[in-house]
């Protein structure tokens, strides 16, 4: 049984939306969560982006951050956070019913990007009268929100904080994101129109995920051999079993095909003359967050970022858990923030100089 999520608000956009693809929605609905009391002058907005699976509720998925006596603290900001188009979450994804023919939309979703995302958020903004952004934050596909949403509107957003993301996805990350596809593609039910879809196949591409999500270290500390007797199932075999079931619960693979696109699309460079001149564009004062640990998305990916953003702070964090520490690492992140946010305020860049000697000795950051 798929779980619905329950919807907080829900905007409608009752026009045709148009894709960068060249496909249209013919209307869209995005589910959003609304926390805190916005200030007249929306100098205490903050717009979470959230990732790939999952949803508006930021509380919930984000709660070392996120909730009342944290660093995003409702009592004191408005903050904001929208589930994506093509997820499952309450937007507009392929289990609604296309006005056009009155049935779900299922296999003929269209294909969407990044900057779709990004555009439909535009709207929402625009409806709730949100003139600036003062933060918007986001990791890995929330992360790629944030970075093209601040090149494509340079003036909105004041600061910028990207966490285990990048300006391109890397032909590894569509790798594995293709990998995952075709563990859908080859469950025999993938081919009905309904609901359950291709479910089986999802939890097969959820297990490869999470071998990305996480990597060797995380799983010999967290999965170590337990001395099973021969024939009997390894915790590491039970782990990717369980977390395959776990996705199943809460999610459809119609979203995890279309989404693994969108993430597939990130591009900031697409008809801008590449990431570097694309990403010279922010205004935003940016902190650039990175795993150490990130099997998926390197923090060679981060330090590319942090180099092309101007005046862009890098802060390398040390996890255990790889890719997913941006979910896990509350605590290291609210410290590294608290930490930049001191030094936005003195306006110096501790990395600045670090870039340049970098950049004179022709070193990269492993
Ligand atoms: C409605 C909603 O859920 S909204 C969306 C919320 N989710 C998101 O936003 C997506 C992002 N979140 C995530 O990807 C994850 O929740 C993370 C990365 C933050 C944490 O991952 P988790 O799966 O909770 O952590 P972890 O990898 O430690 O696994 C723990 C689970 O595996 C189970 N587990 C651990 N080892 C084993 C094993 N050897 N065999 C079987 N099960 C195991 C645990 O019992 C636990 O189960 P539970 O989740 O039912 O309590
Ligand atoms: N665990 C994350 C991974 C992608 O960043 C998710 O499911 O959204």
């Amino acid at each position: 049984m798929l779980i619905f999520y329950p919807l907080n608000n829900l905007f409608k956009y009752n026009k045709a939306f148009k894709l960068e693809a060249g496909g249209i929605l013919p209307e869209i609905e995005l589910a959003y969560q609304a926390l805190g009391k916005m200030n007249e002058d929306c100098s205490n907005v903050v717009w979470v982006c959230h990732a790939f699976t999952g949803s508006q509720d930021v509380e919930d998925w984000w709660q070392g951050l996120v909730g009342r006596g944290k660093l995003f603290d409702p009592d004191k900001q408005f903050i904001i956070c929208v589930n994506v188009l093509g997820s499952h979450y309450g937007s507009t994804g392929p289990l609604s019913i296309n006005p056009e023919t009155g049935e779900p939309y299922y296999h003929t979703f269209p294909f969407i990007t990044i900057r779709d995302i990004v555009n439909s958020f535009d709207l929402l903004r625009e409806h709730l009268g949100i003139k600036r952004i003062r933060t918007c934050i986001g990791g890995s596909l929330g992360g790629q929100q944030s970075v093209e949403w601040a090149i494509s509107q340079p003036d909105l957003i004041e600061n910028l904080i990207l966490i285990a993301t990048n300006a391109q996805h890397s032909p590894w990350g569509i790798a594995f994101n293709e990998s995952q596809r075709m563990a859908i593609e080859v469950d025999p039910t993938w081919k009905e129109s309904n609901p359950q879809a291709g479910i089986e196949g999802m939890k097969a591409a959820r297990a490869t995920a999470l071998i990305s999500y996480r990597n060797y270290e995380t799983y010999g500390v967290t999965q170590a051999r337990n001395d099973e007797p021969l024939g009997k199932v390894h915790r590491a075999t039970s782990y990717q079993r369980y977390q395959g079931e776990k996705l199943a619960q809460r999610f459809n693979a119609y979203s995890y095909y279309v989404l693994s696109q969108v993430m597939d699309s990130q591009d900031v460079g697409r008809g801008r003359g590449g990431a570097i001149q694309a990403l010279s564009q922010i205004k935003a004062k940016t902190l650039v967050m990175g795993i150490k640990s990130d099997a998926l998305f390197p923090i060679n990916e981060q330090a590319f970022l942090a180099k092309h953003i101007p005046g862009a702070t890098f802060q390398a964090l040390d996890s255990l858990y790889g890719h997913d520490g941006f979910l896990i690492e509350s605590q290291l992140i609210t410290k590294a923030i608290k930490l930049w946010q001191k030094f936005v305020k003195l306006d110096v860049n501790p990395m600045y100089d670090f870039f340049k000697k970098l950049e004179k000795k022709n070193l990269a950051i492993h």
